[in-house]
């Protein structure tokens, strides 16, 4: 059954463009004749009811803005048996055919549990992680490594200054891609991921001598956040090497601030794709980038999918920080 009146949400931890998608899946419905429902604060809104009528202007000047106008949330009550029942009867009580869910992997499982209670759904990655295995992108990416990338700039004048060794923490709990990508954006001397295990004699202290004795007197360790532990390894650099060393854990700053060109046009195709998909009767569908391409894929397949990581990526990495 082709959908009639849908929702958006957002969901999991919030990712510049967020907007872009939910401005692109409002205009799109209202273009194609559809009634659209903005849901507020992710599946608690599913759960409450606290979901508006959305008109063209309701997401005019949002698409330049980080975080997300919806509001977003973890929903421990959604993540139950009952919790997803619960949604579904109030969609049908709301008369919702459809819902456009932007999100991580877990938003993801609960559009699969949404859509097995009767409420067609489709997915849409929306996290800075680029963790959806299934997608070789997800909004808020860009973003998220170019903030990553500025504020190591910044650390690197001051490490310089002082011919010192900062250790900098980059988000990423299972994924590597933001501290493989900003590792060699600023010429990081090691950049330590969840793939790969690492050695840290072999891996950061035999990598800053062989430097050393090159010349290079200032060093930066990029780590995943996955990793973790870089204030233990910030100490054992300094004791080992004697190279005094700082710690900066960047933290959410990454998640916030205005979402560049690549995640403001792909959330826009991707919203795009995801209300053509419920237009034409389709559900349980996850919108991804493949070769650049907007594709979908059904939902369960895609959660099954392996991660691939860039190993030559991660070599060239490895190879060009002397
Ligand atoms: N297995 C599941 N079944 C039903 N709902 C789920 C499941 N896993 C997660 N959810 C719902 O999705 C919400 C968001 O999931 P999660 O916190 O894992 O973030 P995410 O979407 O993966 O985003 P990110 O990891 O980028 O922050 C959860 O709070 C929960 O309500
Ligand atoms: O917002 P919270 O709950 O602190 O979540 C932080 C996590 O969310 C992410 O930013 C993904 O959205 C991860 O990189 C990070 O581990
Ligand atoms: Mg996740």
């Amino acid at each position: 059954m082709c959908a009639k009146k849908i929702a958006v949400l957002t969901s999991g931890g919030d990712a510049p463009g967020m907007n872009a998608a939910v401005r692109a899946v409002v205009r799109t419905a209202i273009s194609f004749g559809m009634e659209v429902y903005g849901v507020r604060h992710g599946y608690n809104g599913l759960l409450t009811g606290e979901v508006q009528k959305m008109e063209l202007r309701s997401v005019s000047n949002i698409i330049q803005h980080g975080g997300t106008a919806l509001f977003t949330a973890r929903s421990p009550e959604f993540n139950t048996p009952e919790g997803v029942q619960k949604a579904a009867a109030k969609c049908r009580e709301l008369g919702i055919d459809g819902v456009v869910v932007v999100g991580g992997d877990g938003s993801f499982r609960g559009a699969r549990d949404l859509t097995g209670a009767g409420v067609p759904c489709i997915g849409v990655p929306g996290t800075i992680d680029n963790d959806i295995s299934s997608s070789e992108y997800t909004i808020g990416y860009d973003t998220a490594m170019n903030t990553a990338m500025e504020m190591i700039d910044r650390i690197r004048d001051t490490t310089e200054s002082h011919d010192r060794c900062s250790v900098v923490e980059v988000m990423g709990r299972r994924c590597g891609d933001i501290a493989l990508n900003t590792g060699i954006a600023v010429g990081a001397i090691a950049t330590l991921v969840p793939e790969v295990k690492y050695d840290f004699e072999k891996d950061i202290i035999e990598r800053i001598r062989y430097a050393q004795k090159t010349g290079k007197r200032h060093f930066i360790v990029v780590v995943a956040e996955g990793v973790g532990h870089s204030e233990d390894i910030c100490k054992r650099i300094q004791e080992e090497t004697g190279i005094e060393s700082r710690a900066t854990i960047l933290g959410h700053v990454q998640r916030g601030g205005s979402p560049t060109l690549r995640d403001r046009v792909v959330a826009s195709q991707m919203g795009y794709h995801a209300v053509e998909l419920l237009r034409d009767g389709k559900s349980n569908r996850v919108v991804v980038m493949q070769g650049e391409r907007i594709v979908d894929f059904d939902i369960t397949e895609a959660l099954e999918m392996p991660r691939v990581f860039d190993e030559k990526l991660y070599k060239i990495s490895q190879d060009l920080s002397r």
